[in-house]
C-alpha cells in the first residue's frame, strides 16, 4: 500500500501550561521513541472523541485531572509503516499532583526553552504553533 492510503492513527495530546510553562514528558525505555520528549496523551479508542480521549490518557499518565482551554492545528506525521494524527489542546491543570506512571521524566519550559527538549517528530509543528501563539496562551 502506498503511504498516501495509510488511515491516520489518530493520538491525542495535551498541553499542560501552568505559571508560563508548558509540560513535556520523557518516553520511556521500551515504548517506541523511547528517549524522545512528547506532549501526553495517546491514542483515539473506538467510541470516544479525542476530547474524552485526552482526558482519559491524562488521568492513566500523570494522575491528573486536565481542562481543555484551547485546541491547536493537528499534525500528520509518517512514522515507519505507521502514519499519526496528533491533535493538541491546551489544557490546564484542574486537580491533583503529578505522578509519572509511565514516562522517565518531565520537564516544564518556558518560552525561551521550548527547543530545549528531543521532541519526537510529529510534535514539531505543534511546539513550533505554541511558540508563535504563546502570547495568547498566555495572557488569556
Ligand atoms: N502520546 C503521544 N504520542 C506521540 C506524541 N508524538 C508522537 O509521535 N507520538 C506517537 O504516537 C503514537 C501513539 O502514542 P501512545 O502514547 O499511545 O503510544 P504507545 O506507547 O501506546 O504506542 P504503541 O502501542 O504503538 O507502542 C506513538 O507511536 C507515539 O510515539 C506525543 O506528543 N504524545
Amino acid at each position: 500500500m502506498s503511504s498516501e492510503n495509510i488511515t491516520p492513527l489518530a493520538v491525542s495530546c495535551a498541553l499542560i501550561v501552568q505559571n508560563q510553562q508548558v509540560l513535556a514528558v520523557k518516553r520511556s525505555v521500551g515504548m517506541d521513541l523511547a528517549g524522545y520528549w512528547e506532549f501526553p496523551g495517546g491514542k483515539v479508542e473506538t467510541g470516544e472523541n479525542p476530547e474524552q480521549c485526552l482526558i482519559r490518557e491524562i488521568k492513566e499518565e500523570l494522575d491528573l485531572i486536565v481542562e481543555l482551554i484551547s485546541d491547536l492545528t493537528p499534525s500528520v506525521f509518517d512514522y515507519p509503516g505507521k502514519r499519526i494524527q496528533l491533535i493538541p489542546f491546551l489544557v490546564r491543570i484542574k486537580s491533583g499532583e503529578i505522578l509519572l506512571k509511565e514516562h522517565e521524566g518531565a520537564v516544564w519550559l518556558g518560552e525561551n526553552e521550548l527547543f530545549e527538549v528531543n521532541w519526537a517528530p510529529a510534535d514539531i509543528p505543534i511546539v513550533r504553533e505554541l511558540k508563535l501563539r504563546w502570547s495568547e496562551f498566555f495572557t488569556n
